[in-house]
């Protein structure tokens, strides 16, 4: 593949490129927010205005005390440095695409809840009422940028729709320019991307718009690492990254269900695996399941793909990485009730982490909601502790999980505690489903003296010392371990 230097010497650029003094992102999210922060602050002399259409997620954007929206390792930092000097927030989206000379769209593209590919499918209504607008609004020419997690060739829907409403000699480039990065890691992987792709047209123009988007990450990303390729090819990477991230996932997954049907160890099992530099080590961790807004949506969105593309057994390849990731979950509450005597009806189950993983108050496909779902339906009490995710958003996903359930009725099996210690008192089981930090410091000596005896703890995150708990007198159970020595 071609670095953007090779690619810039190879071919000659007829038209010029635009040097970007103003950004319009699209989309205050998640991806929408810290990427466009982070481009504020890596380029002084360029404009950044992020504009949304919730105006309490913008209020919160601009919050004097900044209580930014989401919770992300060094973004507060990031936007003290840049905010009222070049990044900006906003209600006024027709200003921002107005104003610009690059458009990043960053919306969301949930799955289809209704209507054709319905489950699977990418709900694109975000995508297309945000191009919409820019069309009805623009008065000069725009380079619009997918950044979005879209399926392959939506850029031409866009630039169909761009080019049939577009007015004044208005000229649109699209450019597809997925993210990567991970929540909790965001600015992290920001500040030092493994790769920013970016994919164009082949044509003049399509590697011109191309070269200006380029140039805005060469402010601080090393050109090696900025790699352009077609528009389609960039499209469908992004959700080949994501399967291949799960499908690793979904491999030692499963290879956990075999350790504990055998004795064998899943942390020695990877271990041993990750070490041949073909396979490497990461994204090897057993778990009680993947979570996170993108691995399921994005899966399904291949198979929904594949399925239109006529290619059966290529979509029945992807769908089993979220069937086993749904087995995994299943497979983990069952041990629970199994181990705690095939019973948990009336008992106290203490569930410590409700975020989809440690380091973010971003719950959505989180495990521990299908857990909880899971007790609640055995009648079972539940406490549950997370250090950043919102009240008001447990209770709103515990809802949606459960929609036969009233909140009144929800709540009278679930507690939401102040601490893990208080989540744990007077439980019989303890399980660990986010690998919060905090969980491995906490006073366990005293968490088992507050317990119900026996006291049992599920690490669902390969977290705790199991020795260590054991020897206080818990009963350990660990994902990937069985009981056979
Ligand atoms: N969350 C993540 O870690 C990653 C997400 N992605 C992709 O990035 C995209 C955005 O994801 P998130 O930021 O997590 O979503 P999000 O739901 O946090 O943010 C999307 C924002 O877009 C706003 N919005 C929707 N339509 C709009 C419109 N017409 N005008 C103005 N604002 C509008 C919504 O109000 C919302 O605040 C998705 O396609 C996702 O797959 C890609 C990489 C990482
Ligand atoms: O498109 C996206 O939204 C993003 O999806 C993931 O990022 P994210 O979901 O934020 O977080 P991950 O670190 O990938 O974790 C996803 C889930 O897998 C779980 N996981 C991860 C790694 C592992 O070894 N085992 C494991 O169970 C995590 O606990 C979490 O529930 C990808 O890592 C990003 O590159 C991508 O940009």
């Amino acid at each position: 593949m071609e670095s953007i230097t090779e690619r810039f010497k190879n071919q000659a650029i007829s038209a010029t490129p635009v040097a970007v003094r103003k950004i319009c992102c699209i989309g205050a999210g998640y991806v929408g927010g810290p990427t466009c922060a982070v481009i504020a602050l890596k380029c002084p002399h360029i404009q950044v205005t992020i504009v949304d259409l919730n105006q309490s997620r913008v209020d919160a954007w601009n919050s004097p005390d900044f209580k930014l929206p989401i919770y992300e390792p060094g973004l507060e930092d990031v936007v003290r440095q840049a905010r009222g000097k070049n990044l900006f927030f906003s209600t006024d989206v027709d200003k921002g695409i107005r104003e610009a000379d690059l458009i990043f769209v960053s919306v969301n593209t949930p799955t289809k809840k209704s209507g054709v590919g319905a489950g699977f499918a990418a709900d694109l209504n975000y995508v297309e009422l945000a191009t919409r607008r820019i069309a009805a609004v623009a008065t000069s020419s725009k380079i619009v940028v997918e950044k979005s997690t879209v399926p392959c060739r939506t850029a031409e829907s866009m630039r169909t729709i761009l080019e049939a409403n577009s007015k004044n000699g208005c000229r649109f480039d699209i450019l597809s320019n997925p993210e990567f990065l991970a929540e909790g890691t965001a600015i992290k992987d920001l500040f030092s991307p493994d790769r920013v792709l970016i994919g164009s047209l082949q044509t003049p123009e399509g590697i011109s718009a191309c070269k200006s988007l380029a140039d805005v990450y060469g402010n601080w990303v090393p050109q090696d690492r900025v790699l352009t390729v077609g528009l389609w090819s960039s499209e469908l990477s992004k959700l080949a990254a994501n399967a291949m991230l799960a499908q690793r996932i979904s491999s030692i997954n499963a290879l956990s269900a075999i350790c504990e049907a055998t004795g064998a160890n899943i942390d020695e099992v990877a271990f041993a695996v990750g070490k041949d530099s073909r396979v490497g080590p990461k994204f090897l961790k057993a778990s009680v399941g993947f979570g996170g807004s993108c691995f399921q949506k994005d899966i399904l969105n291949l198979v929904y793909l594949s399925e239109s593309l006529h290619l059966p057994e290529v979509a029945a390849y992807w769908r089993q990485v979220v069937e086993m990731n749904e087995y995994q979950k299943r497979r983990f509450s069952k041990r629970v009730v199994d181990t705690l005597f095939n019973t948990i009806t009336g008992k106290r189950i203490a569930v410590l982490g409700f975020a989809f993983k440690a380091d973010t108050g971003d719950t959505r496909e989180s495990a521990s909601i299908s857990l909880i779902r899971d007790f609640q339906s055995e009648k079972a009490y539940v406490n549950v502790y997370d250090p950043q995710v919102e009240h008001s958003q447990i209770w709103m996903d515990l809802s949606e999980a459960s929609p036969s359930m009233s909140l009144d009725q929800i709540k009278k099996q679930v507690t939401i505690c102040p601490s893990a210690m208080d989540a744990c008192k007077n439980a019989e089981a303890v399980v660990i489903a986010t690998e919060w930090k905090e969980f491995n410091n906490v006073d366990w000596e005293a968490i088992y003296a507050g317990m119900n005896k026996p006291a049992f703890v599920f690490d669902g995150r390969l977290l705790v010392d199991a020795e260590k708990l054991r020897k206080i007198g818990f009963q350990v159970t660990t994902i990937g371990r069985g009981e056979r020595l």
